[in-house]
């Protein structure tokens, strides 16, 4: 199968001289969730940024659904990659939520008939009936988060790129995000997640690729890289909570990496001496 998306030894430099990604190589396929984990300033962003052609590489090539990005302008690139930023404010900027949600479908020329189905599934699947007239930023900052991911979702891209998408979410839209990535991982499209929520990630025991320094230290699943001890601290990661408790309770297999409650759980079930759930 050909990579939908292939990063081509990659560098990008800065017009202030900052090298800030450095030959990368990188292939993602369809039905791909790949979060990229790092530290600040590790080359996250940019990276990602070259998906969708908001950046251009100074060194290398990526090629995104066949299409050389370099050559391409942004607005196709847009219809194949979304983009859901950190900071809803950079995306929300229409008076009501439902202008917003047609907003991408429109900028790229679709029927008004199409919108219309496109932006009914989004309210759907969002559950925004009650609020089609507010103003975006009337509504709280969760909320505000999930009319910017709406609006690109209703583009229906092929890839959907979340940077941080659970910082500001309560409990309910932290839930609401996982069930989205498992969905369209399931519709056979591409995700990839900036985060820094190790939870988010354990919960979804997805390819993970690490930045350190402007290059790409590791790239496996999740609880391969969360038991790399040298990774782990070369770039400054803490593995989730729930790990590291595990990693600490020696009775438990170690051949193999704790990454949720449910499979701590799970293995305590397994114990006759122990009890779940009966307060003694
Ligand atoms: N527009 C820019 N001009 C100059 N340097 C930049 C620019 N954007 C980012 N950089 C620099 O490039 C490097 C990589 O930054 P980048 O934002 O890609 O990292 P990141 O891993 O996404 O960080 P964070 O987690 O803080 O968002 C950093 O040294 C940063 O200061």
């Amino acid at each position: 199968m050909e990579p939908y998306i292939s990063v081509k030894n990659v560098s990008h430099v800065y017009p202030n001289g900052v090298t800030a990604i450095k030959e990368i190589n990188l292939d993602i396929y369809e039905g791909e969730v790949v979060a990229i984990l790092g530290s600040n300033g590790s080359g996250k962003t940019t990276l990602v940024k070259h998906f969708n052609g908001l950046l251009k590489p100074t060194k290398g090539e990526i090629i995104v659904g066949g299409l050389k990005t370099k050559k391409e302008r942004i607005a196709k690139l847009s219809s194949l990659v979304g983009y859901v930023f950190q900071n809803p404010n950079h995306q929300t900027f229409l008076p009501t939520v439902s202008q917003e949600l047609a907003y991408g479908c429109k900028n790229l020329k679709m029927a008004e008939e199409e919108i219309e189905e496109r932006v009914a599934k989004a309210v759907e699947l969002f559950e925004f009936q009650d609020i089609l007239d507010e103003n975006p930023f009337d509504l709280n900052s969760s909320q505000r988060k999930e009319v910017a991911m709406a609006s690109i979702m209703a583009i229906s891209p092929k890839v959907i790129v979340l940077d941080e998408p659970t910082t500001g979410q309560d409990h309910q839209g932290c839930k609401r995000i996982l069930d989205l990535v498992r969905m369209f991982k399931e519709q056979g499209r591409i995700v990839v997640l900036i985060t820094h929520d190790m939870n988010l990630i354990g919960e979804l025991n997805c390819r993970t690729v690490v930045m350190n320094q402007s290059q790409k230290i590791a790239d496996d699943r999740a609880d391969r890289v969360f038991a790399n001890k040298g990774i782990m601290d070369e770039a400054g990661l803490q593995p989730p909570q729930i790990t590291s408790f595990a990693n600490e309770i020696s009775s438990l297999a170690h051949d193999r990496t704790y990454l949720t409650v449910d499979q701590i759980i799970d293995w305590i079930q397994t114990k006759e001496d122990i009890k779940i759930g009966t307060g003694s």
